[in-house]
């Protein structure tokens, strides 16, 4: 705890329980002891230090986040923590590396997609980092479009063997991350091809690297793909490149859980809907989402404590300047994105378990779901990840000129997070996946087939196409229902308006190809009306702790109505409401930004966070931020010589020229 709480009168003013909403934030009063006691645990360890990392060289950084790597394995094994409790560990230490790929894709790939026999040979080797794995999907070639990888894996059947083989410059894999320098093995999806047919991507466990001496085995060429967007940040990741030359392994190789190739090479495939195979994608989505609001609310935690920090221009009669947090444009700025971190978190954590639901019935052969996880998924990864990336750049210019130092942390936290927009499914590519969903479930509605899940609503499309917003006043969009309501007949009508102009095409395809990038905005608005969906379900819920159901109600009208407010034009022209009723939500918006302000610097304390782990001067817990600023720009290596290397191949001859000019003249 700090010394001086420079932010102590603006924790005065929360009238909230900030303890409580530390639990309604981390989902338990249990999550939040764990989580706290993992990141104090990294915070106070030497080895975890990350104050430096962007001043180091990519060799440098790399040989720092191996180190960091094995001491954390080290820590977890010593300390035996749970698997929650390492997981929590890795997420605090905070840079991108290879363990995060083993753990998150290889590791749940072969649980997904191996036998039993398989996950009993592979997973006890994976867990105790006797062997090392990544995911090998994307290609030079082809990332969004996996039909179209070029890899294949070719059955030899007098050899019992898979011949792994790269034809082209364009099939080699490229950007796995961990690939490039420090796994040995690799899950890599080729293209199956048996008795002379091609069964399209499949997933192999290949080896990479000597067990013995990390040296690449025969007939793989591999490395890494070289320096990546931003200091530090994930420059750390050894994504790679990797091609085949005819490398042979054993059948039992692929993994079988979905298909199978037989001794004698006949492909059979289970009775199962094909796309399983996508299924690592799927969970990794998910996960997606969840970071999204620990990314969002480490840059709001920053630019919400700064703000109450810094001050700019006086009173009029020359009294104290004003905190900038006080200007209504930061608020407005601001606050919507406090509110979307709360709405990512509970969003993300329905997810999850619409995840754990959805796979509970896979494994009992109930396909039913598999849609609706897709959708979901799929979705609220390209939402939330968007978001989360402009809104950290929004942070970054809410701190003003000191926001776009190294020290305030936001440079490389939006270094590290932009290509969550591109991994794991362009955003693009992945709302398209929902438009699709979408415009089958609007097509299915005349049939009377009655839509489930989070489509449910749109069963509701008499109603929903004609209904009129009731609202007449300010406070009535303080209504949960007249905003669940204006949400879903915007979500329907833009959907069902798609459906209309795409069926005037001359076939569905070229309808969907030219409509799409209205396509783009229907899935938006359907993901959006899951988001506030979610919160206000969360709302609804028994919330402990004296003031904090309140906030979270403050937050969850903020959060709909700054989308109403931003979409506007989608609500005006469907007819969901009147412009009237749209400057009567912005309305309601300001005054509910008057109320969040008193509980700003609270709702920000609620996430808990290090200094180590939010890594940045500004967003100090104390507040005390200009001795920090002041103290980190000693540090950078420019300043270890008063006299700059350098000045005397370039600077002195240049000035002692022009003195020499004017001693001339
Ligand atoms: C790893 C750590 C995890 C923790 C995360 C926390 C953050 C930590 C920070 C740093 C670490 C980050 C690590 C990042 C690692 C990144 C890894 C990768 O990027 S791996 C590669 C990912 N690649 C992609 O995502 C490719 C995207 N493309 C696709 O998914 C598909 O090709 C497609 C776009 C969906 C198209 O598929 P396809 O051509 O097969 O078909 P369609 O004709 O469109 O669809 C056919 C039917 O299949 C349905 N479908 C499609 N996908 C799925 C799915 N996943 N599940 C279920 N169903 C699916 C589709 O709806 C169609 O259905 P029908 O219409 O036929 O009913
Ligand atoms: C940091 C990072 C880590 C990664 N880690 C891994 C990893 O561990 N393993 C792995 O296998 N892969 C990994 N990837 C690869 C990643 O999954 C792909 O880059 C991603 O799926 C996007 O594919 P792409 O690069 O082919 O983009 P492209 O599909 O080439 O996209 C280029 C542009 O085309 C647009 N576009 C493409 N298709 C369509 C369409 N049908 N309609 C409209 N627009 C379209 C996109 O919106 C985009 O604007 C990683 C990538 C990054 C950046």
């Amino acid at each position: 705890m700090a010394e001086v709480d420079h932010l102590a009168a603006e924790r005065a003013t929360a009238r909230f329980d900030v303890e409580e909403m530390k639990v309604a934030w981390a989902g338990s009063r249990h999550a939040v002891h764990v989580a706290d006691r993992m990141a104090r645990l990294v915070a106070s360890d030497p080895v975890f230090r990350k104050d430096n990392r962007t001043m180091l060289s990519r060799k440098e950084l790399f040989k720092d986040t191996l180190r960091k790597a094995a001491h954390a394995w080290k820590r977890i094994v010593e300390l035996r923590l749970t698997e929650e409790e390492a997981d929590l560990l890795r997420q605090y230490v905070d840079q991108p590396g290879y363990v995060d790929l083993h753990w998150g894709m290889f590791v749940p790939a072969i649980k997904g997609q191996g036998t039993e026999e398989q996950q009993h040979k592979w997973l006890p080797l994976a867990y105790k980092f006797q062997i090392i794995g990544c995911y090998a999907q994307t290609e030079l070639g082809h990332g969004s479009n996996v039909q179209g990888l070029e890899t294949t894996a070719t059955f030899d059947p007098k050899t019992d063997e898979f011949v792994i083989h790269s034809p082209t410059l364009t099939s080699s894999k490229w950007w796995p991350g961990g690939l490039g320098k420090a796994s040995t093995h690799a899950v890599v999806y080729a293209r199956l091809i048996t008795e002379g047919k091609d069964y399209g991507i499949h997933g192999f466990i290949v080896q990479l690297r000597s067990l013995e001496d990390h040296s690449p085995l025969p007939g793989v060429t591999l490395g890494d793909i070289g320096g990546k967007f931003g200091s530090g940040a994930y420059n750390s990741m050894d994504n790679g490149v990797l091609r085949f030359d005819h490398v042979r392994i054993p059948r039992d190789q692929m993994l079988m859980r979905l298909s199978q190739v037989t001794r004698e090479g006949k492909y059979v495939h289970s009775n199962v809907p094909k796309q399983l195979l996508y299924g690592t994608m799927v969970y990794v989505r998910q996960s997606i989402v969840a970071d999204a609001s620990k990314a969002l609310s480490r840059a709001v935690c920053i630019a919400v404590r700064y703000s109450a920090v810094r001050k700019q221009f006086g009173s009029q009669d020359g009294g104290p300047e004003t905190q900038v947090l006080n200007y209504k444009t930061q608020q407005s700025r601001l606050f919507p994105l406090l509110a979307s971190a709360y709405a990512f978190r509970f969003v993300g954590d329905w997810l999850n378990w619409l995840y754990t639901d959805v796979t509970q019935k896979l494994e009992a052969k109930d396909f039913s779901t598999l849609q609706e996880a897709h959708a979901c998924t799929a979705g609220l990864k390209a939402v939330t990840t968007s978001v989360t990336a402009d809104a950290i750049e929004e942070c970054r210019k809410l701190c003003g000129g000191h926001g776009y130092l190294n020290s305030s942390g936001l440079p490389e936290l939006f270094a590290v997070y932009v290509p969550a927009c591109t991994y794991e499914g362009d955003n693009v590519v992945l709302l398209l996946q929902v438009a699709r969903i979408l415009m089958k479930t609007v097509s299915q509605l005349a049939s009377g087939k009655q839509p489930v899940g989070t489509m449910a609503y749109m069963g509701k499309v008499q109603y929903l196409m004609q209904c009129k917003s009731a609202v007449s006043s300010a406070e009535d969009w303080l209504n949960p229902d007249a905003i669940q309501e204006a949400f879903e007949a915007r979500a329907l009508r833009m959907a069902v308006n798609c459906a209309q102009n795409i069926s005037q095409a001359a076939s569905q395809e070229e309808g969907f190809y030219e409509r799409s990038p209205d396509l783009l905005e229907a899935a938006v608005a359907h993901i959006q009306l899951i988001i506030v969906t979610k919160f206000i379900e969360k709302v609804h819920q028994e919330i402990p702790g004296h003031g904090v159901k309140e906030q979270l109600q403050a937050l969850c009208n903020v959060y709909a109505l700054y989308i109403l407010h931003k979409h506007l034009g989608d609500f005006l022209a469907t007819g969901c409401i009147t412009p009237r009723q749209g400057a009567l939500a912005n309305e309601q918006l300001g005054k509910l930004y008057a109320q969040v302000r008193p509980n700003a610097v609270a709702l920000v304390d609620a996430f808990n966070y290090t200094d180590h782990y939010l890594g940045s001067v500004l967003g100090r817990y104390d507040g005390d931020v200009y001795p920090a600023l002041y103290e980190e720009a000693w540090k950078d290596p420019l300043n270890e010589t008063v006299v700059p290397e350098g000045y005397h191949e370039y600077l002195r001859p240049l000035i002692k020229q022009q003195q020499l000019k004017l001693s001339r003249l």
